[in-house]
C-alpha cells in the first residue's frame, strides 16, 4: 500500500485538495478528523488534555471547549506542546486505526492529509510527500475569510506551525494553490496521474517502510504510555 503524504500550512488548501482527489475516487485519511475524534468527551485523549489542562477547559455538557483551548494553544508555544504531548500519540494511534483498516481493505493509494505531517515527523513514513503551499498575503485572507477571525488570530495560528516556505522546500512535490480553483485543479490531475502511476522498487519498498513503521511507532507509543 502506497501512503500519500499531503500536508501544508493552515489555510493553505489541504482540504480542497483532498475532496478534489476524493471526487477521482482516492481515499483520504483526514488528521483533523482523527484528532477531533481523538477529543471527544471521554476518551482517552480527552482524560489525558483534562488532566494536563483541568476542568476549566470543559464546556457544561463535558466536552472540551474547542474555540477556548485554540485561544490557548495558538497564543502560547509552552501550552501548545503540552497539548501536542497529550493529544499526538492518540492521535497517531487513530492515524494508524485508519491505515489498517484501509490496508486490510487492500487499498493500493492512501492520502494522508496531515496538517503536522512534518512537525509530527511522519514525512519520514509517507512517499512522496505533497504541500500544498500559497503566498503568506493569500493565506492570510482566506484564514481570516473562512474562520471569520482577526488578522492578529489568523497570524497566531500560522506562526504555530512550521513556516510553509520551510514545507516547501521539503517537499517532494508542491501544489501551488494561491490562484484559482481551476488553476489548482489542473495542478491536482497532474498530481494524480504520478501518484496512480508506475512506482520505481525504491518507491515500493519505502511505501512498505512507511506501513511497518506507522505500526511500530504506535507499538512503541501504546507500550510507553502504559
Ligand atoms: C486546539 C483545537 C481544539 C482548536 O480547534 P479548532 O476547531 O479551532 O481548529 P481545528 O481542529 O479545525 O484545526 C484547524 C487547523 O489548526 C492547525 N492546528 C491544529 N492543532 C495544531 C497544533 N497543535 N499546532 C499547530 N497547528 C495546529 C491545523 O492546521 C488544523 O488544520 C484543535 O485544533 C486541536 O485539538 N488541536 C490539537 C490536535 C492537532 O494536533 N491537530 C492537528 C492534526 S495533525
Ligand atoms: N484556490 C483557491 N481559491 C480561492 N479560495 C480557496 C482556494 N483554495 C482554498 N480556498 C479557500 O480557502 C480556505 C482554506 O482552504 P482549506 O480549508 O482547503 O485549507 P486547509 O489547508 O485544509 O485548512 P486547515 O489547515 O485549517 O485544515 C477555504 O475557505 C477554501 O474554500
Amino acid at each position: 500500500m502506497r501512503l500519500i503524504g499531503l500536508t501544508g500550512g493552515i489555510a493553505s488548501g489541504k482540504s480542497t485538495v483532498s475532496r478534489h482527489l476524493e471526487s477521482e475516487g482516492l481515499p483520504v485519511v483526514d488528521a483533523d478528523k482523527v484528532a477531533r475524534v481523538a477529543l471527544d468527551k471521554n476518551t482517552w485523549g480527552w482524560k489525558r488534555v483534562v488532566a494536563a489542562f483541568g476542568e476549566g477547559i470543559l464546556r457544561q455538557d463535558g466536552e472540551v471547549d474547542r474555540a477556548k483551548l485554540g485561544e490557548i494553544i495558538f497564543n502560547d508555544p509552552a501550552k501548545r506542546g503540552m497539548l501536542n504531548r497529550a493529544l499526538q500519540p492518540c492521535i497517531s494511534l487513530g492515524l494508524l486505526y485508519e491505515v489498517f483498516k484501509h490496508w486490510i481493505r487492500g487499498t493500493s493509494v492512501v492520502i494522508m492529509d496531515i496538517p503536522l505531517l512534518f512537525e509530527m515527523k511522519m514525512n519520514y513514513l509517507t512517499n512522496p510527500v505533497v504541500v500544498v503551499w500559497v503566498d503568506r498575503t493569500t493565506q492570510e485572507a482566506r484564514l481570516t475569510k473562512r474562520d471569520n477571525s482577526t488578522i492578529e488570530q489568523a497570524r497566531a495560528r500560522i506562526d504555530s506551525q512550521l513556516p510553509l516556505d520551510m514545507k516547501r522546500e521539503m517537499a517532494d512535490y508542491v501544489i501551488d494553490n494561491s490562484g484559482t480553483l481551476e488553476d489548482t485543479k489542473m495542478h491536482v490531475d497532474k498530481l494524480k496521474a504520478i501518484i496512480t502511476g508506475p512506482q520505481t522498487w525504491k518507491e515500493i519498498a519505502l511505501s512498505r517502510f512507511g506501513v511497518a513503521a506507522i505500526v511500530a511507532v504506535a507499538v512503541a507509543f501504546v507500550l510507553r504510555l502504559r
